[in-house]
């Protein structure tokens, strides 16, 4: 058997990072940016008060209480050159550019707020609630370096110097192919012997969580030719796929079948419980990568955390990194197959876990309790309450 490790690194060595696309400012939120952007201009772009009140020269107000005659308004978005002369005052706005002559802004709580002329009841010093230009950033400085990741912030300083496009990798397209005769479609009443179509929902959530564009291709019934021809139908449009189910040992393995023979694929058994049963290769032209992860719903579940999570991590541009863990303390003891790495469905509170009663690698309703996975290790079989333990947060 492979270990959980090998069979990861086989999988990022084959996967590659989106090829950089020109995309629309909205449409960066979750990508990663294969460019440095740099300012065209400087932050501010010009001095500006920051705060509404009074621009002033400040030798006018350095005796305080005094009055001043106000001669006129600087409100923000202001395209003149208004200019305060020596003895006089304007009342600015926040954002609105400092007028010439002026060298601080007194706050309009300081003041009587006059609009003719005000009563100034402090001082300040020259600069006072001025933002100077370039405070922020210089022209031509790097306001983010590729490989950042664009969240809201990172969106919003894209649009602060001025970007409507920034060049990305795009979130990986993934298509999710669910197989087996048995399936039936939530919403469609059940017939005999079938159950609710469940992993392709899941998984395609789980995508998209992870960053990347998901749809479902529906299901496919237990059958190699059918399932191939789907595959080659959506291998054009997408940058990986993902299939659920028809790896294993049985007589109609649909997946197995389909891709086994092929040399760019592999077939095999990962030690780890659950979700031993695994493919994985590239498909077409393209050589997309396809996750062959196994039907019971658990462990495809686990099989995506594992191993596709951090292959979409790489297609994004990121480091897929190992997948984040923390340590906990176990409040139950522990039971593991020898030669198999667990990941036990757990509930993580602060500093301790208690693994659920259900573990079994069709019971989807008790891992949708979870909200973590306790790691143990191949070669332990038990594990004491109270022993510190490795656990992968969901
Ligand atoms: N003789 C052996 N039998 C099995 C082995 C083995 O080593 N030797 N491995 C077991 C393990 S472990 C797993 S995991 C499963 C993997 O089987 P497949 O990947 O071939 O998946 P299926 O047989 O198609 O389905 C397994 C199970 O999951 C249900 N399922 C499948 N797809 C879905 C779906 N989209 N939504 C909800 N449920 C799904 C399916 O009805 C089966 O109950 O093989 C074991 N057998
Ligand atoms: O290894 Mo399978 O994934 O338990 O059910």
């Amino acid at each position: 058997m492979r270990s959980v490790d090998e069979h990861l690194a086989d999988i990022l060595l084959a996967v590659r990072p989106t090829a950089p696309r020109e995309t629309g400012l909205q449409e960066t939120l979750g990508t990663v940016l294969a460019e440095d952007v740099t300012s065209p201009v400087a932050l501010p772009p010009f001095a500006n008060s920051a705060m509404d009140g009074y621009a002033v020269r400040a030798c006018d107000v350095a005796e305080v209480p005094v009055t001043l005659p106000v001669t006129g308004d600087v409100a923000a978005g202001e395209g003149g050159r208004p200019v305060v002369a020596p003895g006089t005052a304007m009342r600015i706005m926040t954002g609105a550019p400092m007028p010439e002559g002026a060298d601080t802004v007194i706050p309009v709580e300081w003041t009587d707020g006059g609009r003719e002329q005000a009563r100034f009841e402090r001082s300040a010093p020259a600069g006072n609630a001025i933002r100077l230009a370039g405070e922020d950033v210089l022209a031509g400085d790097v306001v983010l370096p590729e490989g950042t990741l664009i969240g809201p912030a990172q969106l919003g300083i894209l649009a602060g110097v001025g970007r409507a496009h920034a060049l990305v990798r795009p979130r990986p397209r993934v298509v999710v192919i669910s197989t087996g005769s048995e399936l039936a479609e939530p919403g469609t009443p059940l017939g005999p012997g079938q159950i609710w179509e469940s992993n392709s929902y899941a998984l395609a959530a789980a995508v998209r969580e992870a960053g990347g564009g998901a749809y479902r291709a529906g299901i496919t019934a237990d059958d190699a030719t059918g399932f191939l021809d789907q595959l080659n139908a959506h291998l054009p449009e997408v940058d990986a796929v993902i299939t659920s189910g028809g790896v294993s040992m049985g007589a109609y393995e649909p997946v197995k079948e389909a891709l086994g023979d092929l040399d760019t694929f592999r077939f095999e058994k990962v030690a780890m419980q659950p979700g031993m049963p695994q493919g994985f290769g590239v498909a077409g032209e393209g050589r997309i990568p396809v996750f062959a992860l196994p039907g019971n719903p658990v462990s495809s579940f686990v099989s995506f955390v594992l191993f596709v999570g951090p292959a979409l991590r790489k297609m994004r541009g990121l480091e897929p990194g190992p997948v984040p863990a923390v340590r906990a303390v176990t409040l139950a003891p522990l039971r593991s197959p020898q030669g198999k790495r667990s990941y036990l469905r757990a509930v993580l509170t602060g500093g301790s876990v208690t693994p659920v009663t259900r573990q079994g690698s069709h019971q989807l309703a008790a891992l949708a309790t979870a909200n973590a996975l306790i790691v143990v290790d191949e070669d332990v079989t038990a594990v004491p309450e109270g022993t510190e333990v490795e656990v992968i947060p969901l």
